[in-house]
Order: C-alpha cells, then structure tokens, then sequence
C-alpha cells in the first residue's frame, strides 16, 4: 500500500473507532432521557415488551458478537493455543453448570459477578485503547475502575429496581432449585444495601483518586463523564431494558472499535491469514458448539423454564446460558492468558 493510500485508511479507521465510542455514549444517553421522561410521566412500557427487548438485544445482537471476539482472539495464534483454549473453555463451562447443582445460590452470584468481570474489564481495555486511561496508574486503581465500570452494570440496577431484580433473580434460581426462592429472597434484601453502600464509596473513591493521579489529563475528565452516564443509564432505564440494550449497545459496540484499534496499531500479515473455508467452518463449529451448550443446560436443568411462564422463563434461561459461557470469556480469554488477552490493547 502506498503512503498516501496507508493514511487514508488510518485515517478512515480512526473515524470509525471514534464512532463507536460517540455512538455508545450517543445510545445511552439518548436511552436515559427516553425513559427518565417515560418514569416521571409514567410511562414505562410493558415488562412483556422490556423482555422481549431483551432478548433481542442479547441473543440477535450480543451473542454474534462474543463469537466473533473468540474468533478474532485466537485466528493467528495456532492450533496448540487454540486447543488448549477450547478444553479450559468447556472445563469453566462444565464446572460451572455443576455448581448450579452443588450450590445454586453462590452459583447465581457467580453468574452476577461474571456480568461485573466482563462489563468491566472489557470497558477498561477499551478506556486504554480509544478513550484514555492515563490517569489510572496502578493495579489497584485499574482494579477499582473496573469494578466501578462493571458494578454500574448489576449493582445500580439492584438498588434502583430491586424489586424486578429479585423477582428474575427467583426465576433463575428455579429453574434447579425452586425451595431456594425463600433464601434468595432473605439474602437478596441483605445484600442490597451492603453492595450499594460499597459500591457509592468505590464510585466517591474512583473519581477522587483518578483527578489526583490525573496531573491534568483529559482522560478522567472523559472517565468521569462515561462512569456518570453509566450510573445515571442504570438507575433510570428498567434493569430488563437497560442490562439487554447495555451489551450490544455498549459492550460490542466500543469493543468493535477497540479491535479496529488493534488492528490498526498492528495491521495483519496476510500471509498468516486463515483461508476463506477455513473461516467458514470455524465460524459454524463455534455457533454449533456455542447451541450445544444451550441444548445440554435445557436438557440437564430440573426446570429450564423456572416456574413462571415462557417468556420470564425464557430470559431466566438465556441469562443462565449466557453467563455460563460468559464466565470462560472474562476467566480463560483475558485472565489465564499472560501473552495477549481476548481485549487485546497492543
Ligand atoms: C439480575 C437480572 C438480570 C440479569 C442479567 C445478567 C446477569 C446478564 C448477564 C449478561 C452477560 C454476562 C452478558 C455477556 O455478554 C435480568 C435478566 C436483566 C433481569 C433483571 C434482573
């Protein structure tokens, strides 16, 4: 490629990366106003029409995209790397069905935390590629953004809607262990104020660290704005709309542009690209697989579709589903993996 025409392409591949980032605060933020008006003229649509929301917010646009992060993580790194993947990959999955049977409650937490881990980490790795995080200059500090990133995505939502969340919390738990309910309720409500508490003063903490390491940097200005967003999306817009529009509006969305970054940062050797048929069949197994996962919880769950109805059922499900394969994304994709990490930044 020539300079000029190399330019050209940075530049064009820059404007997308930018667009996703405006388009993902453009999304929450317009999402935030639509139903801060509807709540105060009290005009909240249906939970029917929230959970179907939902679930085409999960399954038709989030999923796609997991599979495509898995791919785009292990194409160049060799079949040794990519087997060893896919075995770690259906141990987490195994482990952690048979912990909805061993011990349900601490399974659901698991399920919970999982949707924290990778909202935010992910979000973090997008901060270090597109929209700064200079002003984070310490493990622990990076640690405490992504909880902050994260528990915006379970802990605003359980404070501010906390009855829903219970009340899904109860359907998920029923589809193993329905004589739970009671317990989950007990230690729901336990839980509220102590996560909500711990997490105002993680969020106080966050923002007063990052402007004292941020010697000026316009990167906590952005965080700030951002973590605000995130918290004013979650308390305002109803936990069922806002956790299944977050993921594809804002999770995929900014990590498409943190992949660009990658890519432009180190573009690809052709030569090591993996031919079309290749890609293809690759590409069908992990779907394939991804549907075995599915098809073996409906069949092993007690009551797949917990004890209330096909469609509260049927969003129980897909969030136990999706949080069993989420847990190895965050676990085995990022943290196991010394070299590079499903969020590569390079
Ligand atoms: C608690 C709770 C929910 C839980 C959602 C979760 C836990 C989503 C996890 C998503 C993940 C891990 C996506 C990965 O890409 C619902 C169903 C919104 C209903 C309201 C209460």
């Amino acid at each position: 490629m020539g300079t000029g025409t190399w330019q050209l392409a940075e530049r064009r591949t820059r404007r997308i990366e930018n667009w996703t980032i405006q388009a993902s605060r453009g999304a929450l933020l317009a999402l935030f106003v639509v139903f801060a008006a509807a709540g105060l003229t009290g005009s909240i649509p249906s939970l029917e029409v929230q959970m179907i929301i939902y679930l085409v917010g999960m399954v038709g646009l989030n999923l796609p995209h997991g599979g495509y992060e898995h791919f785009e993580n292990l194409r160049r790194r060799g079949l040794p790397m990519g087997a060893k993947y896919v075995a770690m990959y259906v141990t987490f999955v195994a482990g952690f069905i048979a912990l909805f049977f061993i011990t349900p409650l601490i399974a659901l937490s698991l399920a919970f935390a999982t949707a924290v881990a990778k909202g935010g980490h992910g979000d973090l790795r997008v901060m270090d590629a597109l929209v700064g995080s200079d002003h984070l200059q310490s493990d622990l500090q990076r640690g405490l953004a992504a909880f902050v990133r994260g528990g915006a995505v379970m802990i605003v939502p359980l404070v501010f809607w906390p009855e829903t969340f219970y009340g899904f919390a109860s359907y998920m738990i029923s589809m193993f262990d329905p004589g739970a309910v009671g317990a989950l309720h007990t230690r729901m409500e336990l839980m509220t104020p102590i996560l909500g508490g711990a997490y105002g003063l993680a969020l106080v903490a966050h923002l007063v660290w990052g402007y004292a390491t941020s010697g000026g940097s316009t990167a906590w200005l952005a965080d700030l704005g951002e973590t605000s967003l995130l918290v004013g999306y979650f308390a305002a817009v109803p936990v069922v709309v806002s956790i299944g529009l977050y993921f594809p509006l804002w999770y995929s969305m900014r990590q498409s542009g943190r992949t660009f970054a990658a890519h432009r940062k180190e573009p690809a050797d052709e030569s090591q690209g993996l031919p079309v048929p290749i890609v293809w069949g690759v590409l069908i197994v992990g779907a394939l697989a991804t549907g075995l996962v599915a098809a073996t919880l409906w069949l092993v769950a007690p009551n797949p579709l917990g004890t209330q109805g096909l469609l509260p059922g049927l969003v129980a499900f897909y969030t136990i589903f999706i949080c069993i394969v989420a847990l190895p994304h965050v676990v085995v994709g990022e943290w196991l993996d010394f070299k590079r990490g499903i969020w590569y930044v390079p």
